[in-house]
């Protein structure tokens, strides 16, 4: 049975996507409290792999990850989109005029600003490491002036009532998390790749990488720069590219690396299917 770690416990939107992408094989789920701790279980062979978030629709990149991933040099196996619906919880017998704080993870609070900005304007905002842990210590602390935020799942384990449901700001809020691992599995019916690079510090020098892949119609989904550590003002660039046809993906890299100073691949995979 594999053996895969993720930030957060039980009935955490972790847990969901670990059990999403893992169907119905079985998998041993070990609780971190933080990302790094998470990655580090796999630099240490204690684990086999990492279920990691790294974007959301509404909060957009977690940025630490990214670094996180690099500093680890932790290769990509997969990917799974989970949507998210977030839930206003209480413990049983609180009513929401009560509410003087609201508890989780920083994501969940940030996807759900708008509705407590509106309903519960002066509410103090506690982050927590995830909302199933929030959930958890607020089931044990018996606060009824606390309310947390989280799934249906984290309602039912944590015995919490849920006060008002699907208060994510928008409706279509969805979460990508990557499958971390020490060693790629070299799969070679994958149609995603997620590289990493750095080009020249001169005008045009990522646009003409941009275009080669253009050229060999790779799709794009995403591109992020992250700053590189000690040398302000240059950063690395992350994207992740869609293909159908693998030699026409293998002539871009190739040409790629004609244009960059350094380039990792960090994962060929399977494209995860965006939920209805
Ligand atoms: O707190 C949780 O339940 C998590 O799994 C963390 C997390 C995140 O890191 O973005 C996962 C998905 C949601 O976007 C909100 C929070």
């Amino acid at each position: 049975m594999k053996r895969v770690s993720i930030q957060g416990i039980k009935g955490s939107f972790h847990e969901d996507a670990t059990l999403k992408y893992f169907e119905d094989k079985e998998v041993e789920i070990i609780e971190c409290s933080t990302f790094k701790e998470a990655v580090e279980l796999v630099d240490n062979d204690k684990v086999d792999l990492c279920v990691m978030a790294i974007e959301n629709s509404i909060a957009g990149s977690l940025l630490g990850n990214y670094s996180l991933m690099r500093q680890y040099h932790l290769r990509i196996i997969g990917e799974v989109y989970l949507h998210i619906e977030m839930n206003l919880l209480m413990n049983k017998g609180s009513i929401c005029s009560d509410i003087k704080e609201i508890h989780s993870h920083p994501i969940a609070l940030k996807q759900c600003i708008e509705f407590i900005q509106k309903d519960f304007p002066d509410a103090v905002l506690l982050e927590k490491s995830d909302t199933a842990g929030a959930a958890k210590a607020l089931r044990d602390s018996k606060r009824k002036d606390v309310a947390t935020i989280g799934n249906v799942r984290t309602s039912e384990l944590y015995d919490l009532n849920i006060m008002e449901k699907g208060i994510e700001t928008n409706k279509r809020n969805y979460t990508r998390f990557l499958i971390l691992t020490k060693k790629s599995n070299g799969i070679v019916s994958s149609n995603k790749t997620s590289i990493c690079f750095e080009c020249g510090h001169y005008h045009g020098s990522l646009a003409n990488v941009l275009m080669i892949f253009s050229e060999y119609e790779i799709n794009l989904t995403k591109i992020q720069s992250i700053p590189i550590l000690g040398r302000p003002e240059e950063y690395s660039f992350h994207v992740d590219l869609e293909y159908d046809n693998r030699e026409k993906y293998e002539k871009a890299i190739h040409k790629v690396l004609k244009n960059v100073s350094s380039l990792s691949i960090l994962g060929e995979y399977k494209k995860g299917a965006m939920p209805r």
